[in-house]
């Protein structure tokens, strides 16, 4: 809305951000972004998320939004004449989240074992990432996007893991489009979208990033 101060919190390589970043496109919402430093966290990170102190959070008209879906589903409703991202229908809202959710306790958790761990978790990890990314192939069947002819809430959780995709990959020693042809040919389309576009990193720089993490944090 006209007048709205917005601001994000955010790290750059997030893919949490990356939802907010591509919500707040699709809404053509103008905002300040603020990249913050998660080994040296400053006053207003933790004034403006006290209990997880992690990014995102959305600063509206001064008041703070945290956590990436439900910071989604607040840009809905706050800006909901543009754009809407979650389905009318109360059963199909309740599928909606049922798979964001999916994708928070399924594809995060697990990417991050990719990179964590190596040997027999690793190889573990990576067969449940596939499998799971299979049951999310299913689910989109022939749809253009999750939801259906438009870009919604499911896809605006999902896509931001695909520039992660290279360094599961490249550190996993596996290949995902093999497995998950149509998955893949789902990112590329939604990729053509500047509201994806724009928000999503470069996967090398991504890959990079992991490599710093693991050499950080002795995971390698
Ligand atoms: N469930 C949260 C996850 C957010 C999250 O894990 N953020 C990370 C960066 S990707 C963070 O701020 N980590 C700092 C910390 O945990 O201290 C969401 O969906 O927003």
């Amino acid at each position: 809305m006209a007048g709205d101060q917005v601001t994000l919190l955010d790290l750059w390589a997030s893919p949490f951000g990356m939802r907010v970043r591509i919500a707040l496109a699709e809404k053509a919402v103008k905002y300040e972004y603020s990249e913050q430093d998660l080994w040296n966290k400053g006053a207003l990170l933790l004034q403006m998320n006290p209990v997880h102190k992690r990014i995102p959070v959305l600063v509206h008209d001064g008041k703070p939004i945290c956590e990436s879906l439900i910071i989604v589903q607040y840009i809905d409703e706050v800006w909901k004449d543009k754009a809407p991202l979650l389905p009318s229908d109360p059963y199909e809202r309740a599928q909606s989240r049922f798979w964001a959710d999916f994708v928070d306790k399924k594809l995060y958790e697990l990417g991050k074992k990719i990179y964590t761990t190596k040997g027999e978790d690793q190889e573990a990890a990576k067969k449940d990432f596939i499998d799971s990314l299979k049951l999310l192939e299913g689910e989109l069947g022939d749809k253009p996007y999750f939801g259906g002819k438009t870009l919604g809430y499911v896809d605006v959780a999902l896509l931001p893991f695909y520039c992660w995709f290279y360094a599961y990959e490249t550190i996993g020693n596996f290949n995902i489009e093999s497995d998950c042809p149509k998955l893949i040919a789902y990112c590329k389309r939604c990729l053509e979208k500047e509201s994806v576009s724009k928000s999503l990193e470069d996967p090398q720089k991504v890959y990079d990033f992991v490599v710093m993490l693991r050499k950080k944090f002795n995971w390698a």
